[in-house]
């Protein structure tokens, strides 16, 4: 009831009851702190523990949300497959429990926020930054894609940045584990932002290949500054994206290597589509100061941009 929602939205301690082994009760207790804002139906804030004084972003779900079977089961399968991951750039998932009011999501705490502030701030990221973002992110990729897990919602708001500026992909509120090799996926609920075209054609299922369309479309967004077929509705934005319809704007000094591995990556045929492999191994993550190939990615933070990197 919305009483309860208000009590649990003031300041104070969340309370986890733990059962032991033995049968004890054991009480684990969260300090609820700063609101870090909305997502989907949770609040989110700042949650320490007062055992191990330890900080994580908590995504509070009201169980009044969950009511409906479809919801219950999505979050199920967030937690589900998000908590199976372990890799420096796919966001840690601490813990989860539930009380009478709420399901309680423990996550790696990001305090430089996600992307989508970052570009907001800069416009546009230089060819070196978005070699080095973007090799972080396939690394994490790799890593999903590996473990038969497509996130199928990649967009700029879901690549969350540590205090050390390294990136974590997060939110598997989309996100589907394939359960044997070549099975293909028809359904998907939601509206993920950077939406592939076969999705969208409905026909002949979707699968990892979704992930690399997305990412097309993401590194578009971080050179150019906008989203390659974003217009003000979103039927025309489904038209333009089954047509293909982008192109690089004249003002955006773009260098050949990035234009290629854009045109590389949108391609409507998702058969046509690099794999993550090929993505590292195209010319735009080897061209002028390029990054020592022999680092991994996650040690490495991005250089912020300066005049004189500023190609
Ligand atoms: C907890 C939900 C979501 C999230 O998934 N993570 C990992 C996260 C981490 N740090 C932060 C964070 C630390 C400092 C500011 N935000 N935020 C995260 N978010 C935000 C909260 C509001 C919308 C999405």
């Amino acid at each position: 009831s919305s009483r309860n929602q208000e009590e649990s939205d003031t300041a104070g301690v969340v309370e986890e009851k733990v059962v032991k082994v033995n049968g004890d009760i054991a009480i684990r207790r969260y300090n609820k702190g700063r609101f870090l804002g909305k997502g989907g139906f949770a609040r989110c804030y700042e949650f320490t523990s007062l055992e191990t004084r330890k900080i994580a972003a908590a995504k509070v779900v009201p169980k009044a949300s969950l009511a409906k079977a479809r919801a219950k089961q999505k979050l199920m399968s967030e937690i589900k497959i998000h908590r199976s991951l372990h890799h420096p750039n796919i966001v840690s998932f601490e813990h989860f429990f539930e009380d009478n009011e709420n399901v309680y999501i423990l996550l790696e705490l990001c305090t430089n926020q996600t992307m989508n502030e970052l570009l907001r701030r800069r416009k546009r990221l230089t060819e070196l930054e978005v070699q080095c973002y973007l090799m972080q992110i396939i690394s994490g990729m790799k890593y999903l894609h590996s473990h038969r897990v497509i996130h199928r919602d990649l967009k700029l708001g879901n690549f969350f940045l540590s205090d050390k500026m390294e990136v974590k992909i997060g939110d598997f509120g989309l996100a589907t584990k394939l359960e044997h090799d070549g099975e293909r996926k028809r359904t998907i609920c939601g509206t993920p932002n950077y939406i592939a075209p076969e999705v969208l054609d409905g026909k002949q299922g979707h699968s990892y290949e979704v992930d690399v369309w997305s990412l097309g479309v993401v590194a578009y967004t971080l050179l150019v500054g906008k989203p390659p077929f974003e217009t003000s509705d979103v039927k025309t934005t489904y038209r333009r994206i089954r047509m293909n319809a982008y192109s690089f704007p004249d003002h955006v000094p773009l260098s050949e290597q990035s234009k290629s591995l854009i045109t590389r990556i949108l391609v409507n045929d998702p058969s046509k589509r690099p794999s993550l492999d090929e993505m590292l191994d195209h010319e735009f993550f080897h061209q002028g100061n390029s990054i020592p190939k022999l680092l991994p990615p996650s040690t490495l933070a991005c250089p912020p941009s300066s005049s004189f990197l500023r190609q």
